[in-house]
């Protein structure tokens, strides 16, 4: 199939490297005409501007976005400026579902087909493929399948989960019509709402197994923060990343995030670089959002958004309340400024 790509970046480059790879043409463009030169020096075909690209493919035509998810309106108002009725266009950034709701039923007045792509696998997928969740109009859906099937992973070596027989379905190669305009983005976004809480849980683990030598430490221990009652069983100096990767092998909690996490700490052990301020794109926020509208109770996704917020000291007003609080009804001082709490580590200064 012919289709355009809008934004070349860690995504967009990639998934037009691999539908090429696949037989695809690919009319590429960017604000950054780099990076539509370094495509076209792969084969790719370059646009200068969204009517140069919609003059260079066929119709129905297709076009997939993949640009950060705060510019996606402008650039969909301008791309329909230029389409033609039946003509496709793909969101595969990570927008917000809402926003595709409201955009199908605009562009569908004009006659344009609107597709909600969730897209999953990050800077890998060029080779491990991308899962794909979509949302939109059957007839879309149908027409993009060929682009799809290419960009997702395949079958690949996963082995065949028990009872499903016959021929392989297209959750089973990695893409999935989840339902209407919306619905793929609604699914990424859950993805990304247990993508929080699964690397929360593996985070706060491998941050006990740090401090499992506390009570070798025990000395070190300040008046302000009571005393560890029983050093004799923290007496365990864990190399963490050599679990890490040991979790790797036939544990039950093996998985890509725990690969990655392995790989992380394989090649930095002690993080450095790294000041353990998290950031946060929407994703999370959006998926515990739903949940309260829903009313259904998240509390594992919910708890690891707010340990985002509060890694980047959004809790540190309540933090100071507490500490004037029990300043206050006790007279208790608090740590001194500058001597935290060190992973793997209990440090603190003695206070009067
Ligand atoms: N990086 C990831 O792991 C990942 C995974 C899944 C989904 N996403 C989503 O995919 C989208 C793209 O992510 P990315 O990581 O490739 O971002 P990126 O910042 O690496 O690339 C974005 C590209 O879009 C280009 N761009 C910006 N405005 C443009 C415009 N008006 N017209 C044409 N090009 C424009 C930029 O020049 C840049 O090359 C985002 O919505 C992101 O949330 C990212
Ligand atoms: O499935 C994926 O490939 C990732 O989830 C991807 O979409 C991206 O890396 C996250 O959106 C980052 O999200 P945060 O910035 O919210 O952590």
């Amino acid at each position: 199939m012919k289709l355009a790509m809008v934004g070349l970046g860690r995504m967009g480059a990639n998934i037009v490297r691999r539908l090429m790879r696949g037989g695809h043409e690919c009319v590429v463009y960017d604000v950054n005409p780099d990076a539509v030169a370094a495509l076209v020096a792969e084969g790719a075909i370059g646009a200068t501007d969204y009517a140069d690209l919609a003059a260079k493919l066929d119709g129905p035509r297709v076009v997939w976005l993949m640009i950060p998810a705060g510019l996606t309106g402008r650039v969909v108002d301008e791309l329909s400026e230029v389409l033609q009725p039946g003509d496709i266009l793909i969101d595969g950034g990570n927008s917000n579902y809402r926003d595709d709701v409201r955009r199908a039923k605009a562009l569908r007045e004009k006659g344009l087909n609107y597709v909600d792509v969730g897209t999953s696998g990050g800077v890998f997928g060029l080779e491990r493929g991308y899962c794909l969740m979509v949302g939109g109009p059957d007839e879309a859906f149908a027409t993009i399948t060929p682009i799809l099937k290419t960009i997702a992973p395949g079958a690949g070596e996963i082995e065949r989960t028990l009872g499903r027989t016959g021929e392989l379905t297209d959750e089973e190669l990695g893409f999935l019509h989840c339902g209407p305009s919306g619905a793929g983005h609604f699914v990424k976004m859950v993805h990304n709402g247990i993508e929080y809480g699964v690397m929360a849980a593996l985070a706060e683990g491998l941050n006990l197994l740090e401090n499992a030598d506390a009570g070798i430490r025990e000395a070190e221990h300040s008046a302000e923060v009571a005393p560890l009652e029983e050093p004799e069983y923290y007496q365990f100096d864990i190399d963490t990343p050599k679990v890490a990767e040991l979790w790797r092998r036939g544990s039950v909690i093996s998985s890509w995030l725990l690969d990655l996490t392995a790989a992380a700490l394989q090649g930095n052990p002690t993080l450095d670089g790294l000041a353990g301020r998290v950031s946060d794109s929407g994703e999370g926020r959006w998926t515990v959002k739903a949940a309260v509208d829903v009313g259904v109770p998240v509390p594992v996704l919910a708890a690891s958004l707010f340990e985002r917020f509060a890694s980047r000291d959004e809790d540190l007003y309540a933090n100071k309340v507490l500490s004037a609080m029990r300043l206050q009804f006790g007279g208790h001082k608090e740590l001194p400024a500058g001597d935290v709490l060190e992973a793997g580590g209990n440090k603190a200064e003695t206070t009067s």
